[in-house]
């Protein structure tokens, strides 16, 4: 069986120093950056609670609990929010970003609170006192002052990560109005990733932390050969480019419907293989180098198109008999261009087109989660072929992909229609049920289940033969014991070195000496039964014999 070069089990350059300090997030100052679905408000937790890591503890007993944070003076700091690592295959956390210094200018304010267990709530519409506020519930809500690091931390994006070593197809997308911290959460602020860019900062993204995290991941499984691939493409104006060889002409790309993976594809697009760390972060530099920024009203860095940056996993586990189990999971990371009100963007011209085929795609985006979570709608028609971008995410929102939505919000009043909207969208995609399943490679499966087939088979026929061996020597007279031709012997250890043909053969001779032996046992279980009855009625019949002489010998006393 042809193995694969294992991933080198060296760390890159210099994020060796990468790993999050403990006092890391020390410099936060706000009382709750981040909270969630299940936290128990208030609740004290011990500071000898043996779970501790990071410089975050967690309610002792319990995946889901609240979180504190360590400060500098070693006590533990309350961030009001609870963790659970089971939820739902399309998990929904909110992020909302602090204040920008424009918004400040202004004298903008914050119409979001906090309320705590994932809740969020928004006054809208605002100052208008004959109605409640909104009140939106997640499974986390991540407040201004959180930190990358706590976003990689308790977003479940870990799960996620782990999931996809493990075969799975995962996504993490971020979604929300322009301006809101879409690229800021994933990649972090402009100019931080590029040519000039520092081995480790704070601000780092959830993407850089997660290669992090999958490289550590990966070499904890020193026994599993992985092989990575990662391709980085943007949908612009609906046209989808390569961001890895993206040349000067950008020549578009065709997405395509592949019958074997029953799902849609980009063809030629190029993939690289990574096999450091620093090759998956190169990926990433070069794929952020070449997409489409533009500059308008509320934003100077504006993404104006949706990135889809892609790290495929393939995992050669060795399993019993020299098989080798493989799995392909993949991780997208989807950044989408921001929906925007051109009046507020002020977008002409080119960045008017740019924003009309944004919101086009989004619109589009909105209907299929819309369909997708009314079980009315489901088993309608899910519009996934109206744009480029739902083609390319169908698997993760319906097929059998485990899907993280990061909706980023902005807090300030100048946005809530915005906000609103945004909070509405991730509400119903919170509601969306996938079915994930693991990719194995088929062929290996088959070679596997084959196996598994002979070792039951033989094991089957060997009492089946014992069985036949035993009745036939209690029933000299049977003429069948013999007739059954044995399958050739075959050292199970060697199994693995066997080609598919030969086990499949194997496997035929195995079920037909089975299904002989089978009938065999079956004749003699019904001759053994017809010889029973047989025994019972001579049993009585001498019996009653018995009874007879009995009584025969017995009157002449009786009678004189
Ligand atoms: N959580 C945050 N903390 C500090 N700064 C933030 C945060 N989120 C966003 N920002 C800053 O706000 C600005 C806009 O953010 P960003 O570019 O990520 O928005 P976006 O949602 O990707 O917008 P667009 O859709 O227009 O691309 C950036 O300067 C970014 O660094």
């Amino acid at each position: 069986m042809k193995k694969s070069t294992p991933i080198k089990q060296k760390r890159a350059r210099s994020h060796e120093s990468l790993a999050p300090k403990s006092d890391e997030s020390n410099k936060e100052s706000s009382p709750s950056p981040v909270n969630s679905r299940g936290s128990s408000s208030n609740k004290s937790i011990s500071s000898t609670d043996s779970r501790q890591s990071n410089g975050f503890k967690r309610k002792p007993g319990s995946e889901t609990g609240s979180i504190e944070r360590l400060n500098e003076d070693n006590s533990f700091r309350k961030i009001s929010t609870s963790y659970n690592e089971n939820e739902d295959n399309i998990n929904v956390v909110v992020r909302v970003r602090p204040l920008n210094p424009k918004e400040m200018e202004n004298g903008d304010h914050q119409v979001v609170e906090f309320p705590g267990n994932g809740q969020i709530m928004v006054d809208y519409p605002p100052n208008n006192p004959n109605e409640k506020p909104k009140l939106f519930s997640y499974n986390v809500v991540f407040e201004p002052a959180a930190t990358q690091e706590d976003v990689l931390q308790f977003s479940g994006m870990k799960r996620l990560i782990s999931m996809a070593i493990e075969g799975f197809r995962c996504t993490c997308f971020c979604y929300g109005q322009t301006g809101s911290g879409k690229t800021h959460t994933l990649t972090g602020p402009p100019g931080l990733i590029g040519p000039k860019s520092v081995a480790y900062s704070e601000n780092h993204g959830l993407i850089f932390r997660s290669f992090m995290y999958l490289f550590q991941r990966i070499q904890e499984q020193s026994n599993t050969h992985f092989i990575l691939k990662a391709s980085y493409l943007e949908i612009y104006n609906e046209k989808v480019i390569d961001l890895l060889n993206a040349g000067t002409i950008r020549k578009p790309l065709a997405v395509r419907w592949s019958k074997k993976a029953c799902g849609f594809f980009v063809e030629n697009l190029f993939t690289v293989d990574c096999e450091e760390l620093d090759d998956l972060i190169a990926v990433l530099e070069e794929g952020m180098r070449n997409r489409s920024i533009g500059r308008h009203n509320m934003n100077d860095f504006s993404s104006r198109s949706h990135t889809i940056l892609t790290v495929h996993i393939t995992s050669e586990l060795p399993a019993e008999n020299g098989v080798f189990i493989t799995r392909t999971g993949k991780i997208n990371f989807v950044d989408l261009a921001g929906s925007e009100m051109t009046k507020k963007t002020q977008s002409e011209g080119k960045m008017l087109e740019e924003a009309n085929n944004i919101n086009k795609s989004l619109m589009v985006l909105g209907y299929c989660i819309a369909s997708l979570s009314d079980p009315k709608k489901k088993t309608n028609h899910v519009p996934y072929r109206d744009s480029k971008l739902t083609k390319l995410l169908a698997d993760s929102l319906a097929g059998n992909g485990v899907t993280l939505m990061i909706a980023c919000i902005s807090p300030a009043k100048f946005n809530v229609s915005e906000t609103v909207n945004t909070l509405r969208y991730a509400a119903r995609a919170k509601k969306i049920r996938t079915k994930p399943v693991v990719l194995m490679d088929p062929r290996e499966a088959l070679i596997l289940s084959l196996k598994h087939e002979i070792e039951t088979l033989e094991n089957e026929n060997k009492h089946l033969r014992t069985a036949l061996r035993i009745s036939s020597t209690s029933t000299p007279s049977d003429k069948n014991s013999n007739k059954v031709k044995t399958p050739p012997k075959v050292d199970l250890e060697k199994l693995g070195d066997m080609e598919l043909q030969e086990l499949m053969e194997l496997v035929r001779l195995y079920v037909k000496e089975n299904a002989e032996l089978q009938q065999q046992n079956m004749e003699l279980f019904n001759s053994r039964e017809v010889l029973q009855r047989d025994h019972e009625v001579v049993c009585r019949e001498n019996e009653r014999l018995s009874r007879k002489l009995e009584g025969k010998t017995k009157t002449p006393d009786t009678g004189r």
